[in-house]
């Protein structure tokens, strides 16, 4: 059995979410996602919806084992409880592989780091990420 894990923030789900995971999902067995916490998106606009709701969401999709909210503090935590084979990084996640790895072999977990493919809109309007679906929404209702 193997385990595969992604991550994000999952705030208005959209395809290029489910591209990311279904890709996640063909590297394992089981697919564990962890959501990130509102207070640890900082290199954005923080989530509009709360955090059980965008748990809830990604928890319910058929290529999802299971969703778990984040640790607040240490994003290894759940790593460390969830014993994956493969991290898999979205395609533009700005964090550095190379860190990830080392911080995994700090703390003996014995797991791969790879990044799942990008994917484009397949026509015309598709909205592939959530900053664009709320600049669309205040384009068009604000
Ligand atoms: C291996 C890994 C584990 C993570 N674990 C947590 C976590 O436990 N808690 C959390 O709030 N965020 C966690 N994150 C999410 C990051 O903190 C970051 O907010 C996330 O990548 C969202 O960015 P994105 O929306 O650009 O993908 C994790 C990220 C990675 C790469
Ligand atoms: N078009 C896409 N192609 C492939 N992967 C995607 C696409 N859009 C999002 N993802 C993946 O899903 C991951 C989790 O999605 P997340 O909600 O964090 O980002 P997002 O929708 O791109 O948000 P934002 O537009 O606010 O940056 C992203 O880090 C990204 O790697």
């Amino acid at each position: 059995m193997t385990t595969a894990i992604a991550q994000g923030t999952f705030d208005i789900l959209h395809p290029g979410h489910l591209h990311y995971l279904r890709d996640a999902a063909a590297l394992g067995d089981e697919l564990h996602v962890i959501v990130a916490r509102r207070e640890n998106v900082t290199h954005k606009a923080k989530p509009i919806l709360p955090d059980a709701q965008r748990r809830d969401m990604v928890d319910a999709l058929e290529m999802v084992t299971e969703a778990h909210l984040g640790h607040r503090e240490d994003i290894f935590v759940p790593i460390e409880r969830i014993q994956p084979d493969v991290i898999v990084l979205g395609h533009d996640q700005h964090h550095d592989e190379d860190g990830i790895r080392a911080a995994l072999a700090e703390r003996g977990i014995d797991c791969d780091v790879t990044r799942a493919s990008p994917c484009e809109p397949r026509y015309e309007g598709e909205l592939l990420s959530t900053g664009r679906i709320v600049r669309r929404i205040l384009e068009r209702r604000g």
